[in-house]
């Protein structure tokens, strides 16, 4: 059977349609298809509808409703069944009763009102809600719809939803332990969280539940060359009072259990957010692995940076709220598209693809030991005679690379940065003269076996494949060298390391300078451009990945050498 014939999960979404296809029915089975699922629907309302409002509903009678859901859950039984609009209390109480029957994953996004402020549940139908919780594993209200359901009121501000962040988790609490969903998901959008608010409740609550910053991995800020989240997760002094950061709250049992942070995205293009992130969580409940440690956890965390996504890489329509972009097949092609929040899809997955190996290699003992001047000096002795080796085959690579190229464009910055690896040669026979060796004994040393294995390596994969894997590998030498100086200066700053007094001064200040940082951004932004150009299939992105990680795992012996002067 082929990759393709496999069985998908049945995601069935029961909804409305909004024939401008930024929400509802439309937007869901957009998201279901990005996540690689089936999806199949049930009708509850037609919608006139378009960017700037509701022009008109036409209801669906309850019991064509039911009709629906019994013609596809008596073929195919859904794995997730997600709820959207579902217009007046008759569906309501209809659907209450045949769900009883089904033994299905719920989750519940309870559309009252548009973005564009047109009702789309009356009153009586929110009294009938109350036969659904029950039934709900996954609820995702906003804070109008959660004062609504509870009638909470805040105490600190005359507009109802702009609530503090101790009064969201006071709701998001309430909201679980009234409606007895399993689960509840709090969505802060409308409202302004600062900095300093969440530094408090950090240290009020002692660790007692987790605090997700931004959709990436939690250790993303150590990685100096992208530092993409570093400004939002480390909250300088001078911003903590401001109010710029979104949090939604993960309830369950009336407990929290995860914060969501993030900033506050810039955006008109709303228009659907609910309907795609408890589309995007019945998905990740449906593609998730069974028994994962922190399942719950990881589903949210998923599904919201899919959400993020759609929403920062979505396109103009229309003349009101637009749509996001539903379908942005991150899941799929396993690749974010590149935003302005994460311009670095590419390189931030190679690095977060094996964090501690990359951390292996850019925090190595003998990088430690270089920055604090304590390294001895055989050691740097043995690594820079062998690194000089290394960059005459780093170089021939990058002419190989010119060789394979097909534009004068690429022959060009193939060139350019071969003669920047022999500019940087100097910079080793300099060091080697300063240590009373000459260039003919520099060159006529043995090549170490780390050196040969690495260097051969790079090569090899250069001739095997095409440009692409070439410059992947190639790829992890530049990136890690700039991570490491870049490392090192911010440990000078800090008084771990230094560069007065220090042997290997001009090492370090070659490496965190502007000539070789730019040349790493040069190398980052050609990465990300080749592969927006053409996004990798799964299996192409696996070998490139694999490719990095064995040259992050040679670079890492790389070092081993040095400290341990194996020959
Ligand atoms: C059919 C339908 N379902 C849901 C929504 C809510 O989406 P939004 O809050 O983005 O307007 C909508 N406008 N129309």
């Amino acid at each position: 059977m082929s990759l393709e014939a496999k069985k998908r999960p049945h995601i069935l979404t029961i909804a409305g349609s909004d024939s401008s296809g930024g929400a509802g029915i439309q937007a869901d089975l957009k998201t279901i298809e990005a996540f690689g699922c089936h999806g199949s629907s049930v009708m509850t309302a037609l919608t006139a509808q378009n960017t700037k409002g509701v022009q008109g509903v036409h209801e669906i009678p309850a019991d064509f409703v039911i009709q629906q859901l019994k013609s596809v859950v008596s073929d195919d039984y859904p794995r997730c069944i997600k709820l959207g609009m579902l217009t007046n209390s008759s569906i309501i109480l209809a659907l209450s009763k045949e769900l009883k029957k089904l033994d299905t994953i719920v989750v519940l996004d309870p559309v009252m009102i548009s973005t564009s402020g047109h009702t789309l549940l009356p009153e009586d139908a929110i009294q009938a809600m109350n036969e659904l919780y029950p039934l709900v594993d996954y609820f995702t209200p906003n804070i109008p719809e959660a004062i609504k359901l509870t009638g909470y009121s805040s105490r600190t501000s005359e507009n109802s939803s702009q609530l503090n962040l101790e009064e969201m988790i006071e709701l998001a609490k309430i909201t679980n332990t009234k409606t007895r969903a399993f689960t509840v998901l709090l969505k802060g959008g409308h409202t302004s969280i600062s900095g300093r608010e969440i530094l408090e409740i950090r240290k009020r609550e002692k660790g007692d539940y987790e605090i997700f910053w931004e959709e990436g991995d939690d250790d993303l800020d150590t990685i100096e060359v992208l530092s993409l989240y570093s400004s939002y997760k480390q909250i300088p002094q001078s911003k903590q009072e401001e109010k710029e950061l979104v949090v939604d709250v993960l309830v369950n049992k009336g407990e929290v259990v995860a914060l969501f942070v993030g900033k506050k995205i810039d955006s008109n293009n709303t228009h659907g957010t609910g309907c795609t992130l408890s589309t995007a969580i019945a998905c990740a409940h449906a593609t998730q692995p069974r028994d994962v440690p922190n399942a719950i956890l990881r589903i949210f965390k998923k599904a919201i940076s899919y959400t993020k996504t759609a929403i920062a890489s979505s396109y103009p329509f229309g003349h009101g709220h637009g749509p996001l972009n539903h379908a942005h097949l991150s899941v799929r092609r396993a690749l974010p598209p590149p935003t302005k929040y994460n311009p670095h899809p590419f390189v931030s997955h190679l690095i977060q693809s094996n964090l501690p190996l990359w951390k292996s290699y850019v925090k190595h003992p003998f990088v430690v030991q270089l920055g604090k001047g304590t390294l001895p000096k055989e050691c740097f002795e043995h690594y820079i005679k062998q690194d000089y080796h290394y960059l005459k085959h780093y170089a021939r690579a990058h002419a190989l690379g010119a060789y394979k190229a097909s534009t004068f464009e690429d022959i060009k910055a193939f060139t350019d940065i071969a003669g920047h690896i022999a500019r940087e040669s100097e910079m080793h026979v300099s060091y080697c003269e300063s240590f009373g060796i000459s260039l003919d004994q520099l060159q006529s040393t043995p090549e170490s076996a780390p050196c040969a294995a690495y260097a051969r390596y790079v090569i090899d994969i250069g001739t095997q494949g095409d440009i692409l894997d070439l410059y992947m590998s190639v790829a992890s030498c530049l990136i890690g060298y700039g991570e490491v100086g870049l490392w090192l200066k911010k440990q000078v700053e800090l008084g771990e390391a230094k560069m007065e007094g220090n042997l290997y001064k001009k090492w370090m200040e070659d490496y965190s300078g502007k000539d070789f940082l730019g040349a790493v951004e040069r190398g980052i932004e050609n990465l990300e451009r080749r592969i927006a150009e053409d996004p990798p299939t799964e299996a192409r992105l696996a070998r490139l990945t694999a490719i990095w990680h064995e040259c992050v795992r040679l670079e890492s012996a790389f070092w081993d050498m040095g400290l341990n002067l194996i020959k």
